[in-house]
């Protein structure tokens, strides 16, 4: 199948107003509820509203009769100024995918230059619709939930996947917030992925530069929030240097998968159905961290993670990740994970887990985005397999004690 697109842009500051989704929105569900709302609710409600925005699409009983997860998968692309975005969204334009991409464009600035960047790459100008909303400054979360819906109730059956761009100074956060918390959009479009460009030359000294305090630094949350990494531009710089920045990285961010590129010339798999935020996704999700994370697992009953602290860098965000064997009590997990929530939410970011519990043949799988949590029971445990525990934390100012501290206390 051809490759077909449609293109909307909005204008400046368009995500980068974490300030806009206030703790009060926010919804915080303890493990035990979301194990018994999670799929009955994305499905369910999906059959019973779909009809109000999706015209000749799926029949929305059927899709409910199957348990499909019919919502349009959506990627974020992300990364510092002139990492590469415009040019892996190029080159997610022109590969054969077989997947009919719509874009969501940010631009920074009053001059639309990327979008005839873009445009100038696409195979079918004709598809591409421009949608300008004037500044969106302030009023980001809502105009995005808006565009996000409008796109997928008039032009629902010409695309299959949504890929929004966001400017090199975007945080991150806010934009997969508003995925989560935003009941009606999560209804209808679900979260994919966060990619994130990363210009090999140039991004050491921005993840290394102090901000003045309350100032987030812009580079290290894009790699923080990350699902894949495209660490770009290796043409530019010697081996020694990748290996460094790599390993900044991994410190930042230790679930997130790297790939080195040039020209953002990446396998469309790696950042197309990426399936970041799927709790039946974890498992794989979390093992892959494994191979890259270089864990040298210590014998005994835990284990730390392997996060190169022998080059510790003094930014504050950073990824802690438990493997541990050992059963736990969901209550008290649950428990302890809604204090951590209550205490901690904005500063942790991400958080992805599989547990052995009590009382269940199952792993139990769960995710999160500051305190927004999803979690359900998944796959049995083998016969013969060892359970273990595995979570990775991903946040600023993680006390690692206190986390393994905190664990350790729900072991039963
Ligand atoms: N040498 C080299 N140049 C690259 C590579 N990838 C992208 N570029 C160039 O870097 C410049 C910036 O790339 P863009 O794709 O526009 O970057 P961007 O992140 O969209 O930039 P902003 O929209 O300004 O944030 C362009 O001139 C690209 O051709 C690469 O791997 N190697």
């Amino acid at each position: 199948m051809a490759t077909r697109q449609l293109f909307f842009k909005t204008t400046p500051q368009f995500l980068a107003h974490s300030s806009l989704i206030q703790p009060s929105n926010r919804f915080s569900y303890p493990l035990r509820i979301i194990s018994s709302f999670l799929y009955r609710d994305h499905y369910r409600n999906f059959s019973s509203t779909a009809s109000d925005y999706i015209t000749g699409e799926l029949n929305s009983s059927v899709a409910a009769a199957l348990n499909a997860d019919i919502r349009v998968p959506a990627t974020v692309i992300t990364g510092f100024l002139g990492s590469g975005k415009t040019t892996l969204l190029n080159h997610i334009l022109t590969s054969q995918h077989g997947k009919r991409i719509a874009v969501i464009e940010n631009e920074f600035g009053e001059v639309d230059i990327d979008s005839s960047l873009v445009a100038s790459h696409s195979s079918s100008n004709e598809e591409i619709v421009m949608v300008n909303n004037g500044c969106l400054c302030c009023t980001v979360r809502g105009d995005l939930v808006k565009l996000l819906l409008e796109l997928v109730k008039k032009k629902r059956d010409k695309f299959d996947h949504i890929v929004i761009e966001t400017t090199g100074l975007a945080k991150p956060g806010p934009v997969i917030e508003t995925f989560c918390s935003d009941e009606m959009l999560s209804r209808h479009v679900k979260l994919d992925g966060v990619v994130t460009l990363v210009d090999s030359k140039h991004a050491m000294k921005h993840l290394n530069e102090v901000k003045p305090r309350f100032v987030v630094n812009e580079a290290v949350e894009q790699i923080a929030y990350s699902d894949r990494i495209i660490l770009n531009k290796i043409d530019l710089v010697a081996d020694a240097d990748v290996e460094s920045l790599t390993n900044r990285i991994k410190h930042i961010n230790g679930m997130a998968q790297i790939k080195l590129a040039q020209y953002g010339i990446v396998d469309m798999d790696f950042v197309l159905g990426v399936g970041g935020y799927d709790l039946d996704r974890i498992e794989s999700e979390v093992h892959s961290n494994d191979s890259h994370c270089s864990h040298q697992h210590e014998s005994g009953h835990e284990q730390h993670d392997g996060h190169h602290h022998d080059h510790l860098h003094d930014s504050a965000v950073s990824s802690v990740s438990i493997v541990s064997e050992g059963t736990l009590d969901l209550d008290y997990f649950d428990d302890w994970l809604e204090r951590l929530i209550e205490e901690k939410g904005d500063d942790i970011y991400r958080m992805k887990g599989i547990l052995s519990v009590s009382d269940s043949e199952q792993r139990y799988v769960f995710q999160a985005v500051h305190s927004t949590l999803d979690g359900c029971p998944g796959k049995e445990w083998g016969p013969s397999e060892k359970r273990i525990n595995k979570i990775v934390f991903i946040g600023r100012n993680l006390d690692e004690t206190a986390l393994r501290k905190g664990f350790k206390g729900c072991l039963v």
